[in-house]
């Protein structure tokens, strides 16, 4: 997993590069404009656009007047540079590269006050202020800010938008800069995946400028960026000599006369991702639908008065997609949470019961993993009115209650009882249709009936759904067609030692 870090530890990562590798801060703050530039001329390969750099007076305004030189080297010809000269200090960084300029023949303008003459720009590069962030901007910062904002300039952040805070609470008040590229430095930054980024960030690169790897791998963090390396290690290649018994019995509770969508979207993600056999706990009205769409699932009948009396025989069990809400379904949860041996994925309508019966979160058996969005989030924990709130709170329950809890959004936050916080990558907006979640929650229960540990079930789990979604050809991607492509994407994902 790669290590997501704030911009304190960052900044230690800077300098211990800058010792261990004898180079000085100026020649990374070159290294940094190089690998910044290479990204920008991909993006804008004319050399006519017409291109303004807004630099402040910190090195994050260095990198701008370092980022100018290196356009006008490699023929840009419509180069503008204007430093916000709001304070009277500036980093030895930033003059070193004030002089250079001179080199490539671009006198800078400067920016005293808030009367700004009109930009025209095409592009603008907002090299203001990056993670020296220390307190929100206000005055001529905030101005410019606002203004640029305003403009209908493409804006290209450095490192970071300008007033964007790496990590902790975002002020939805602050003024940030809204940046369609954020072009940033080694390693995204920890609030680029939490939702309130979305106004400030439309997307982001990485520029790798050669900070230690080791020094950041090693430095203690809660988040944890998955990659694709990191599941091709967990997915295990099935062996030749193996039968379905090999791969477990997944048990869906779920669907009821009103939404056996749900039901059987959960149970078919179930099979598709690779379980050994997979039965679905439907109403009788639902026994037709399941064996026309998926013939591969078998069925127990929730007649009236339904219990359990076998449970022991399932290897994972999920339950709440579709499941309705009654006096039935509620006694039936209560059933399996106080007898299941096994942990449980509880989803939709099986996490609102959780929510008016929180003493049952610790009888759920250790390592059972909840799938709430934002709503059932809430519910179950408390009104937030921050993803960050959000994530300490899952934290918090997550530990307490020996749970891992699927926070789900764009970058969905996997909880783990040790607080660790994966975020995973993948998805994408063509996913944002009703069903997405059952599916979800059919994979995870999957991996886990195939013996999946718990943490890797849910990784392995929210990591091929994105990946599904995002790759699907359409604009949008129907859950339907998404469970039908997971095993040809696990395949892919694991490369040629898939069998
Ligand atoms: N490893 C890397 O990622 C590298 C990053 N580089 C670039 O360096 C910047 C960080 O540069 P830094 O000099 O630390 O700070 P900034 O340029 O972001 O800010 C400059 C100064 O601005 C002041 N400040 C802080 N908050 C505000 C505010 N709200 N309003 C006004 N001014 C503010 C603060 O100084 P004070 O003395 O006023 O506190 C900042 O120091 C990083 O983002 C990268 O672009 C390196 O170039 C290469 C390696
Ligand atoms: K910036």
């Amino acid at each position: 997993m790669l290590n997501l870090l704030t911009s304190t530890q960052i900044r230690q990562a800077d300098s211990h590069t800058i010792s261990k590798d004898q180079i000085s801060s100026i020649d990374l703050m070159e290294t940094a404009a190089v690998a910044f530039t290479d990204i920008f001329t991909n993006q804008y390969p004319q050399k006519s656009t017409s291109i303004s750099i807004y630099c402040g007076t910190g090195n994050n305004g260095g990198d701008g007047l370092a980022i100018a030189r290196q356009l006008k080297q490699r023929g840009y010809s419509a180069i503008s540079v204007k430093i916000a000269r709001f304070t009277d200090k500036a980093s030895p960084e930033f003059d070193a590269n004030l002089k250079r300029l001179a080199e490539v023949d671009v006198a800078p303008v400067e920016i005293k006050n808030d009367n700004f003459e009109g930009e025209n720009a095409v592009v603008v590069i907002d090299a203001l202020l990056g993670t020296g962030l220390s307190r929100p901007v206000e005055g001529y910062y905030r101005a410019l800010i606002e203004f640029l904002n305003k403009i209908p300039a493409k804006i290209v952040s450095v490192d970071i938008p300008s007033g964007f805070c790496c990590e902790d609470h975002i002020d939805p008040k602050a003024a940030v800069i809204h940046s369609d590229l954020t072009i940033t430095f080694q390693l995204p930054k920890i609030n680029f995946f939490f939702p309130e980024s979305g106004a400030a960030i439309n997307r982001f690169e990485i520029a790798d400028i050669g900070l230690d790897e080791e020094f950041l791998a090693g430095q203690d963090s809660h988040f944890k960026l998955i990659r694709r390396e990191d599941v091709q290690k967990i997915l295990r290649p099935r062996k030749q000599f193996s039968h379905k018994g090999t791969f477990g019995h997944g048990l869906i509770v779920a669907g009821s006369d009103q939404t056996m969508g749900a039901a059987l979207l959960c149970a078919e993600a179930c099979m598709q991702t690779g379980a050994g056999l997979t039965t679905a706990c439907i109403p009788p009205q639902g026994l037709a639908g399941l064996n026309a769409r998926i013939p591969e699932i078998m069925a127990i009948i929730r007649e009236r008065s339904f219990t359990f009396t076998d449970l022991e025989k399932y290897n994972a069990i999920a339950a709440g997609p579709g499941l309705g809400y009654s006096e039935e379904t509620v006694k039936l949860i209560k059933d399996m949470v106080l007898k299941s041996q096994v942990p449980l994925v509880i989803d939709a309508d099986a996490l609102n019961m959780l929510s008016q019966r929180l003493e049952w979160l610790k009888k759920l058996p250790d390592y059972s993993i909840l799938t709430p969005h934002m709503k059932e989030f809430d519910r179950l924990f408390g009104q937030h009115n921050t993803w960050w709130g959000r994530v300490e709170t899952a934290k918090k329950k997550a530990a307490e209650n020996q749970l891992i809890i699927v926070l789900k959004n764009r970058y969905t936050f996997i909880v783990m009882p040790d607080g660790k916080v994966c975020i995973n990558p993948t998805g994408s907006p063509s996913m944002s249709t009703g069903g997405m979640g059952d599916v979800l929650t059919g994979m995870i229960v999957s991996f886990l009936a195939q013996g999946y540990e718990p943490k890797d079930a849910a990784i392995l789990g929210t990591y091929i759904h994105g990946y599904c979604g995002e790759n699907y050809p359409g604009y949008i991607c129907p859950p339907s067609a998404l469970v039908k492509n997971i095993p040809i994407k696990i395949s892919e994902i694991m490369g040629e030692n898939w069998l």
